[in-house]
Formats: structure tokens, sequence, C-alpha cells
């Protein structure tokens, strides 16, 4: 009986002690699965994407995409927000329109952004994505860009080559002056006098015969707009990289045609100054070869020449996609400022008339404007900002890509979506700008008429406003910028100093400000504007 008891007390005990061992253990268990859900939940609450517009299977977006981008991003914005995505076949494409979420994206997230999209047209016009332009970021984009920040965009340098862009200046000046009384296309005036300059500091019009004819050929000249044209055009091998090998609207190959013209004149000139300073080292090349030209080129050489430090020695692909960005990303957008400048000017003769004062009072009209000038001419500075405000060149900048999945304002972001920043619809919004569509160039001007960045002769756009992004922010902004300063300010002064500038008779009624989407936006109606005189002596035109 007892033992009875006995068994039935152990029995309890033990039972007891099952207990609570197993209530200990789901207690312990209950705990860690609370904590491992938590956080298992937490990683699979990932933010959702961005707002935005359904598209069609397989296709996504793609036959809603119209031709002006800019516009139809911004009435998307008006819908769904600062930023919405869509799909393009298999990429997702997220669109920025407000200047916080730039803010995130170029300065908070920099090293996130700071790669540009690389398409098949643009691979192959940079020499395998061998610019400064499209070489992720990294090592070798940042001894790319210190190359060219030292060897071709620094003040001694860019001052050194200002013979060259005078010369090219006046070459335009002499142009017009043919044609006095007559009608010009602008557009056709600007490009020609910015290709010319660029081409001319390249390489400094010393290419050897068969190639100079061959440069100095219009088709030369035509061949730099359609490549930039290629490359800014929405190929469906990109969309769809298995259709890739079709290469169905010919665009890889035209590019590729496109290239190896650039390629056989960069080969023959990087070859001739490569004898050259052979020549010249060895002492029996004569006076000629002893002063060695300047340009890019001759710059880019002497800091390659014995240079055995990886911190800057290139190779030839990327020497020779160094001196493309200049070419395809320089000379269309700085025509088409030119162009939009002058356009504006036509519309509002007041405004003209005020730099032509500016321009009287500082060069005076017994001389022709010298880079010199420009640090005296704060209303152009002025005028050349409010016209960027209005057109910026780049609508959409140029295209990032994020290096690892993200947030962005909140909403997730994949790893290689292509990102726009809307640069024209921030330029223009009502909540940023007072009275954000009129032309009023004294909005960048101080009460007493000058501006702080022009009292320090800069244009400073330095991409710390994020209102104001021409040429973009952050790591990857502009490189070309101090340039594409003085080289609009000098063509501008010129053009506006040496000529007074009206709309021909029949023109006068058709003046507009229609835009053409494409890479570098430009002017739907070229500009056609006829120009007098203003200097006093005529020999100064000659
Ligand atoms: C009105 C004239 C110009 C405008 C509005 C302009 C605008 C821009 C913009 C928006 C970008 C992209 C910036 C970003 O992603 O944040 C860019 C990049 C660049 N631009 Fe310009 N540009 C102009 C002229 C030039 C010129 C004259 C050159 C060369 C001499 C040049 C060379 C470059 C290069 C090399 C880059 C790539 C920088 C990098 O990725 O590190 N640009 N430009």
């Amino acid at each position: 009986m007892w033992n009875l008891n006995q068994k039935r007390g152990d029995q309890l005990v033990l039972n007891l002690s099952g207990i609570l061992t197993t209530l200990f253990l789901t207690t312990i268990l209950g705990v860690l699965w609370h904590y491992i859900f938590r956080r298992s939940s937490k990683n699979s609450r990932l933010p959702p994407p961005p707002p935005g517009p359904r598209g069609v299977p397989i296709l996504g977006y793609l036959p809603f995409l119209g031709r002006d981008l800019h516009r139809q991003f911004t009435d998307l914005a008006n819908l769904y927000g600062p930023i919405f995505n869509f799909s393009l076949g298999s990429q997702t494409c997220v669109v920025l329109s407000s200047p916080s979420l730039v803010k995130e994206m170029v300065r908070d997230k920099d090293t996130i952004f700071a790669n540009h999209v690389l398409n098949i047209s643009v691979t192959i016009s940079t020499f395998g994505g061998n610019d400064i332009a499209f070489t992720p970021y990294g090592p070798v984009w940042k001894k790319l860009r210190k190359v060219f920040a030292q060897e071709v965009m620094n003040n001694t340098v860019l001052d050194s080559l200002c013979s060259l862009r005078r010369e090219e200046v006046k070459k335009s000046l002499l142009y017009v002056y043919e044609r006095i009384g007559k009608p010009i296309d602008i557009n056709h005036l600007a490009y020609m006098t910015s290709i010319n300059s660029m081409l001319r500091m390249i390489w400094g019009g010393s290419l050897p015969g068969e190639e100079a004819a061959a440069v100095n050929d219009p088709e030369f000249r035509k061949a730099v707009a359609d490549i930039l044209f290629l490359v800014g055009k929405s190929n469906v091998s990109d969309v769809f990289p298995a259709l890739a090998w079709l290469d169905v609207q010919g665009i890889e190959r035209e590019t590729r045609r496109l290239t190896a013209l650039f390629d056989r004149m960069f080969d023959s000139a990087i070859e001739q100054r490569r004898i050259e300073m052979r020549n010249n080292k060895q002492g029996h090349s004569g006076e000629h070869c002893n002063q060695m030209r300047k340009d890019f080129l001759q710059f880019l050489l002497d800091s390659q020449e014995g240079n055995e430090d990886s911190e800057t020695s290139i190779t030839m692909a990327q020497l020779k996609a160094i001196l493309m960005d200049p070419v395809v990303g320089g000379t269309e957008s700085s025509s088409t400022t030119v162009e939009w400048v002058m356009t504006e000017l036509l519309k509002h003769p007041e405004v003209m008339k005020k730099i032509q004062e500016e321009l009287t009072q500082v060069v005076g009209l017994t001389k022709m404007v010298e880079e010199s000038h420009l640090s005296q001419l704060p209303y152009l500075y002025a005028v050349i900002k409010e016209t960027l405000r209005l057109h910026p060149p780049f609508p959409l900048l140029v295209p990032r890509t994020p290096s690892q999945t993200t947030t962005l304002g909140g909403y997730k972001v994949p790893k290689g979506a292509t990102i726009f920043i809307n640069a024209w619809a921030i330029q223009r919004d009502p909540t940023l700008w007072d009275r954000p569509l009129e032309f009023r160039p004294e909005r960048f001007l101080h009460m007493n008429g000058t501006s702080p960045d022009v009292a320090s002769g800069k244009l400073a756009y330095g991409g710390n406003n994020f209102n104001f992004i021409a040429f973009g922010s952050g790591r990857r902004i502009c490189a070309g910028l101090p340039l594409a300063e003085r080289m609009l300010t000098f063509v501008l002064a010129s053009f506006l100093h040496s000529y007074d500038w009206k709309l021909p008779d029949l023109h006068v009624e058709k003046l507009e400000l229609s835009d053409k989407f494409g890479i570098v936006t430009k002017k739907l109606y070229p500009l056609v504007a006829v120009a007098t005189p203003r200097l006093s002596d005529l020999n100064l035109y000659a």
C-alpha cells in the first residue's frame, strides 16, 4: 500500500516536473519564436515600390511612352507624386521630381547612386564604356576624373587654349559678317562654333592631310550630332537584351560605323603626335616641333609620357574615350544653350539691350570681347542661368542606376533600376520658383546687380542648390563645367557685342518656344535671325 502510494507520489512528482519542463521549454520556444518571427517579419516588411502607372504584360509601360518624356513625366508626377515608377520590359524605371529626393539620392546615398546607365550605343561610342561619364563608380572612374580635371579642365590649361577658342569664334563672327542682313540659322551657327572650338581644343587642327580633310567635311560634324542622337534613342535591344543580337532598329550597327570614324581620327592624331614628340626629344625636329602644340591631346599625352604611376596612367581606350566625352557630351549641349539664349533674347528685346549695354560698358565698341572680360558681365551670366533654368539641355539629366537595392523617399528601389531626375519639372515648379514660366534673369541677381557667383568669376552650378541642377549634382556632376561656362559666356558675349540681332520680317510672329525631346532637348524649329554690325570699326570683323 505504502509502496503503491509512494509509486503514485513519485509519478505525481514526475508528471509535475514534466509539466513544468514542458511549460519552461514552451515559454523559451515561444520567446524565441516571437523574436525570430518579429525579426523575419520585419525583414519581409520591405518598403513597397513607388506608386506609378501600370503597363501591359511583357512590354510594361513601353506602348504608352510619348515623345516628350520630360512633359509626360511631369504630368505623371502630378498624378502619382514626386517619385513614381513604371516598367519597360524587365527594366524598372523611377522618376524623381523634387529637390529633397534629389538630395537624398546624390548627397545622402551618393555612392549607391553614383553610376550612369550604360546602354548599347553608349558602350560602343565610349570605346567600351571607358569614358568618364560611363565608367562605373570606383578607383578607375576616380582616376579618369582626376586626369580630366588635372590635365584638361584645369584653369591653366583652359587659359592656354584661349587663343584657339578666340580664333574659332572669330571665324563664326566672320561667317555672320558675310551674311549681314540675310537670315542666319542660329542653330547651325552655334553648333559649328561649338564643334569647331571643341575639335580645335582636342587636337589643335593638327591632323595629317587626309584626316584633316575628312574632319573638315560637314558630314563629320553631322556624325557627332548623329552619335548623340543614337545614344539617346530608345533601343529595343536595351529593353529586351535577349533580342539584342537582332539589332532591330540598326542602332548598334550605325553607332559602330560612326564611332569607327572617330577611332580612325584619334589613332591617326595620336600616332602623328607621338612621332612629333619622339623627334622633338631627339632634338632633330627643328623650330616647329620645339614649340609643341598645346591642346587636350598633347596635355594628356604629356601626362602619360613615362608615367608608371598606376594612379594616373591610362589605357589607349580610356584616352580616346576621354577625348570623346567633350565631343559628344559637350558640343550639342553648349550649342543648344546658345540657341535658347538667343531665342529668349529675341523674345525679350529689352533683355538683349541690357546685355549689350553691359558689353559696351565693359568692352567698348572699339574692341572685340576677350575672355578676360567675362567676369565683369553679371547680367549676361544671369541670362544664361535663367535660360538653363527654363531650357536645361538635359531635361532628365543623365540617368543613374543604384548599385544595390535601396530606398528613396521611403520606397524600395531595386538594384539596376534606371533613375531619371526630372530637372525640367523641378526648375519650373511653382512651389519652388516665383512665376516660374516667366523669363526673368533678375531672379539670379542681387539687389546691387551683381551675384556672388559672378563676383567669383563662376556660374557656380556646384549642384548644392537642388532647385537648379542643369549640370547635375554630387559625385557625377558635369566634369566639363569649367569649359562649358567659359564657352557659353564667351560665344554669347561675342555674338551680342559684335551684332544687333532681330527676327527676319517673315518670322516675327512665328517665334515660339516649342522643344523636341532628346537626350539633348533642342528647339523644335531652328531659330533664324538677321544680324547688323554694332562695332564702329568694320576692320574688327575681318
Ligand atoms: C551647357 C553645357 C553642358 C551641360 C548642361 C552639361 C550637363 C551635364 C549633366 C546634367 C551631366 C550629368 C551629371 C549628373 O549625373 O549629375 C553631365 C556629365 C558630364 N559632362 Fe556635361 N554638360 C555640359 C557641357 C559639357 C562639356 C563642355 C563637357 C566636356 C568638356 C562635359 C563633360 C561631361 C562629362 C565628362 C560628364 C560625366 C561626369 C561623370 O560621370 O563623372 N559636359 N553634364
